[in-house]
């Protein structure tokens, strides 16, 4: 039973989802169940005592919780769960509606109304809940002391009436600020937990991706020409004679560098191409759907580029130059042989005097 219950629960739940389009599932999942007992249970008394009016509506509402939660799991869609959330909305309101309109079983109808702020508020979320629950509020008014005369088919009391609307914009109130405090630290949690991966993901020095972020966009990368059967290229550039540079001005200049060099590189770079700290002075290059002779190109450009800049270091300006190690990725070659490669050729660049781009 309770197995059945959790599937029913969860139907419709998926990990491709954000959390909060999960929860709405599972609360109109939920909703719609306990609606549809209910209603369905108070609609066969009512049948049973031969009050066919509010059998009619009990019943309507009990098809339509159903139906507004089979429409939901059926389509699978964002406009199916907007549709499905606003007839369940709906619905709860016309029902409680026309229970203030009938009285219920022996003028019990209107408690029903308490159930209205929560429910829409759940499904809704904070702003189009408030507008729901406005033009509800406003309904319900107009029909206790304007139209009571004409439209209500039970009598209720002034004070009953009143205290009714207050009871009820007191739970809207409640339900509103807990909604508006849930939206809120939901947010929040979102915030961080972006800023965590952010982190996770980037270096501080630089702000480019660092070494475990590469990572994740060479395999992404790569998942990708397995489908394509395209080919990209990855390059690892190596700052030369890097190490000087610390000795000779210090290792918070050298950090300034490693900043500087980042921008002349990604400034020159193509709008689809990724750069990444590779670990200390290295950079990876990914050239996505590029030829190894394509990158080459590129780097060429990059490399006279950097060694053509000044860079100043104080009251010094220093020319720096850096060598590049390149291959190309074919769904053929395994990822790890393919940055082994690059390594090498970068390893060549040096062998070979440095300042070079060198392709295997
Ligand atoms: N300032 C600074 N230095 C770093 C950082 N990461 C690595 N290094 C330094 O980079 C230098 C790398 O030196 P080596 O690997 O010996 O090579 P190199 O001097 O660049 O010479 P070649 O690579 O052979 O041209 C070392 O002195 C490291 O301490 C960093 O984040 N900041």
């Amino acid at each position: 039973m309770m197995s059945f219950l959790k599937q029913y629960v969860m139907s419709g739940v998926s990990r491709h989802y954000k959390d909060e389009t999960n929860r709405r599932i599972m609360v109109v999942n939920l909703f719609s169940a306990v609606g549809v007992s209910i209603t369905f249970f108070l609609g066969i008394r009512a049948l049973i005592g031969q009050e066919f009016p509010l059998a009619i509506i009990l019943l309507t509402a009990s098809i339509t919780f159903a139906l507004s939660q089979r429409i939901q799991i059926h389509f699978g869609t964002p406009r199916s769960r907007t549709v499905s959330m606003t007839l369940l909305i709906t619905c709860l309101m016309v029902l409680v509606f026309l229970l203030l309109i009938t009285g219920g079983k022996d003028n019990t109808g209107p408690l029903w109304i308490y159930l209205v702020p929560p429910v829409t508020m759940f499904f809704a979320g904070f702003v189009r809940g408030l507008l729901a629950l406005l033009v509800f509020t406003i309904a319900c008014t107009l029909l206790f002391f304007v139209f009571d005369e004409s439209l209500l088919l039970t009598s209720y009391t002034y004070a009953f009436k009143s205290r009714l609307l207050y009871s009820f914009l007191t739970v809207t109130f409640l339900s509103a600020f807990y909604e508006y405090s849930r939206q809120k630290s939901y947010e929040t949690a979102l915030d961080l937990s972006e800023q965590f991966e952010q982190q996770a993901n980037h270096d501080h020095l630089t702000k480019l991706m660092n070494r475990r972020g590469c990572q994740v966009t060479l395999e992404r990368e790569y998942a990708r020409i397995q489908r394509s059967k395209k080919v990209f290229s990855i390059a690892i550039a190596d700052i030369d004679r890097f190490k000087s540079i610390n000795d000779t001005y210090g290792h918070e200049a050298g950090d300034d560098v490693l900043v500087k060099i980042s921008e002349i590189f990604s400034s020159r770079l193509r709008k689809q191409d990724i750069l990444a700290r590779w670990g200390g002075e290295e950079f990876m290059f990914i050239f996505p759907e590029t030829t190894s002779s394509e990158a080459v190109n590129v780097l060429e450009e990059l490399r006279e580029a950097l060694s053509y800049s000044a860079v100043a270091i104080g009251d010094s300006d220093i020319h720096i130059t850096s060598s590049f190690g390149v291959c190309e990725v074919s769904c053929a070659l395994p990822l790890a042989d393919a940055i082994r490669h690059a390594d090498m050729e970068l390893y060549r660049a040096k062998e070979s005097g440095r300042n070079k781009v060198c392709i295997g």
